[in-house]
């Protein structure tokens, strides 16, 4: 993508494309259908080392506002916040700078537990109004939406997440009943975005 916002295309690897063909499924999600090519056009890899998470930000107008990514590797807790200035807005409980000039709520609105090779979609306002982040940190403690009473108890570090019930991984799921944390690896990821201008000139890009 040029600093403008134009894709220079280029073909996509055969993974993405012919098997597991994650195109042709990201399309039948849907989740594209109002989007200006109706797939995704743009796909960044991102590899995270255990201890390692990226900061609170948005992805900006130069996509079209909906984004599904793509986890490999190691579970991670994806967080959404708010920026505290908004005028819904109550006393956050620990505001940063966003370096826009305008100050982040700490404190997540959802927290998702990302499992190994699962989809998330985010769109709306959560695009379009919110930021996204993942911790710089080895293990996750994730709160038990079981109680099972006696030292099961969830550390008060724990965090609450929004998609108990979507869970697949029943391991993880009961790592997190026992009030275990749950240790990261590597994890890799696909954010999978279209990117509506597309250039048909790409020599002349190529020029500046
Ligand atoms: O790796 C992820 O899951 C998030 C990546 C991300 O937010 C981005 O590349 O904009
Ligand atoms: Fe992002």
């Amino acid at each position: 993508m040029t600093a403008k916002g134009t894709l220079c295309p280029a073909p996509f690897p055969n993974f993405v494309t012919q098997y597991p063909d994650l195109i042709a499924r990201l399309k039948a999600t849907e989740a594209f259908e109002g989007s200006p090519h109706g797939v995704p056009n743009h796909i960044i890899m991102n590899e995270y080392e255990a201890g390692q998470g990226i900061m609170p930000h948005e992805d900006g107008p130069k996509y079209h506002p909906v984004v599904a990514t793509l986890s490999l590797g190691t579970h991670c807790v994806f967080h959404y916040y708010r920026y505290s200035d908004d005028a819904s807005s109550t006393t956050p409980h620990g505001a940063e700078n966003s370096g826009t000039g305008r100050s982040i709520d700490r404190t997540p609105v959802l927290s998702l537990l990302l499992e190994p090779r699962s989809l998330v979609i985010s769109f709306g306002d959560m695009y379009t109004a919110h930021l996204h982040g993942i911790e710089d940190t080895f293990e996750d403690h994730i709160k038990s939406p079981v109680d099972l009473g006696g030292d099961s108890d969830s550390p008060a570090n724990a965090v609450h997440i929004g998609n108990w019930d979507l869970l697949q991984d029943q391991k993880l799921k009961e790592m997190i009943t026992r009030g275990e944390p749950l240790l990261r690896s590597t994890r890799w990821s696909l954010t999978c975005r279209d990117i509506p201008k597309v250039s048909t000139n790409l020599q002349r890009l190529r020029g500046f």
